[in-house]
């Protein structure tokens, strides 16, 4: 009899967590807990761990699906945002923060201390404690777990839930809404968000969050929380790109949206003959630090906005980090266009942003996390996240009646990393002119 489907999913359970214990073991690591003091995250590992750790998550959900099966898959799937109303309501009453970790709490104190009806309080923990955030040690009396703990202590992950389910999951509901309104989905104040918001066609997300401090800082630490994380490092950026090239000639990089410079300053100190213009908004430039001795001669910051005329004529590199998944096609070529007038021939667009990969080239896992992201960058903004061919696709437009144009180079992601470099040349007439 040949080995059915789940034998050998169980199979590579087996084989593939012994390999994780042993490492755990040899390395003196703590093993995974749910318990209060369980450890907060995976111990950083090789790649031959990091891919065992992928295929234990990959197999044992595998192995679940099919053991439930597609029916009862979809009834519960259908219910997901059941998690996001327990988790809100943790979030909102500051439920993680209300007993300290080491000890514990009745439904009642805690209902005093974060003035909730004890039985809200009661239901929306036992419906977490099913996701392993709290525990019930004896009848009405909860303790923490490694999970709650997290909540408690995490502020960054406090705000990441925070922007989930209050600024991501209203809107989200209503994205079908918005589309049905407009169904190009293409500009920023028509998306799910400002339906949920009631600023439909009154002003983008971004407009919204710059009238509240509040909800602004929370996504600064949502994103902070996000791309703090292994595989967001800049560090794939810097050594994962020819700059020695640009090097060599001393030249110039524009980093268009570049924030504070971060970027740039960790390119100035690897590559000492560069220099860097760093592009963003007025009130984004002033509050930049301000940067002493070489580095302060090689960066300099510049008042731009993105959709209009780029002013830096003949610079090496026009760089857009995290820029171009904000934007629709509609933007994103514009963009592209407003380059051409300050473009040499020979200078480079690069792109640091995720590159949605073919389907079925990665673990279920990991392209559910970047077709999620599409999914939250449609929510929020009308925009996307691209493929390849999609990026592709921006640099034919923006070329579209001009002789030469751009040529796209390609997209490559570094190893470990979740964002690709995606490249294109400049091979039109030459606008480059004097460099500013
Ligand atoms: C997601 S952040 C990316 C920052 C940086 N490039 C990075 O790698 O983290 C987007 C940046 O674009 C800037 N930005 C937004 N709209 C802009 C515009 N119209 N013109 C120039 N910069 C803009 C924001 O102020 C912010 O610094």
């Amino acid at each position: 009899m040949s080995t059915s489907q789940l034998i050998e999913l169980a199979g590579i359970i087996t084989r593939e967590t012994e390999k994780l214990d042993r490492f755990l073991k040899q390395s003196g690591s703590a093993q995974p807990s749910f318990d209060v003091d369980g450890p907060t995250n995976f111990p950083k590992m090789s790649d031959e761990m990091k891919s065992a750790r992928d295929e234990v998550v990959r197999a044992t959900r595998e192995l679940g699906d099919l053991v439930a099966g597609p029916t009862e898959n979809i009834r519960w799937m259908a219910w997901d945002h059941n998690n996001s109303l327990s988790l809100h309501a943790i979030y909102h009453y500051k439920i993680a923060q209300s007993f300290p970790i080491h000890e514990t709490a009745t439904f009642a104190q805690i209902a005093e201390k974060v003035d909730l009806d004890e039985i809200n309080v009661r239901r929306f923990l036992r419906h977490a404690m099913t996701n392993r955030i709290f525990k019930e040690v004896e009848p009405g009396v909860v303790a923490h777990t490694a999970a709650s703990r997290v909540l408690a202590e995490d502020q960054m992950i406090n705000d990441w839930v925070g922007f989930c389910v209050e600024d991501i999951w209203p809107a989200a509901s209503r994205v079908v809404d918005a589309i049905n309104l407009n169904p190009s989905a293409s500009e920023p104040s028509q998306a799910g968000f400002c339906v949920a918001n009631n600023t439909i066609d009154v002003e983008p997300m971004f407009v919204t969050f710059g009238k509240s401090p509040k909800r602004a800082k929370r996504m600064g630490g949502a994103m902070t929380s996000l791309t703090g994380g292994e595989g967001y490092e800049v560090s794939y950026l810097v050594n994962n790109y020819d700059w020695s090239r640009i090097n060599a000639s001393s030249g110039t990089v524009v980093d268009i949206g570049g924030s504070h410079g971060f970027v740039c300053i960790d390119l100035a100190e690897k590559y000492k003959k560069m220099k860097f213009i760093v592009q963003d908004l007025p009130k984004t430039v002033q509050s930049a630090p301000k940067l002493e001795g070489d580095l302060g001669e090689r960066i300099k910051f510049q008042v731009h906005d993105f959709h209009t005329q780029q002013p830096v004529k003949g610079a090496d590199v026009y760089l857009y980090r995290w820029i171009l998944h904000n934007q629709s096609d509609r933007y994103s070529i514009n963009m592209l266009r407003q380059l051409i007038p300050a473009l040499k021939k020979g200078a480079r667009v690069v792109i640091n942003d995720h590159c949605l990969p073919e389907p079925g080239t990665e673990s279920l896992w990991d392209e559910k996390i970047i077709r999620s992201m599409d999914l939250v960058m449609l929510t929020l903004l009308n925009a996307r996240e691209r493929s390849e061919g999609e990026f592709e696709d921006l640099f034919k437009a923006a070329s579209e009646g001009l002789s030469g144009g751009f040529r796209f180079l390609g997209a490559k992601r570094p190893e470990g990393c979740r964002m690709s470099i995606i490249e294109a040349v400049w091979e039109g007439e030459d606008f480059g002119g004097i460099e500013s």
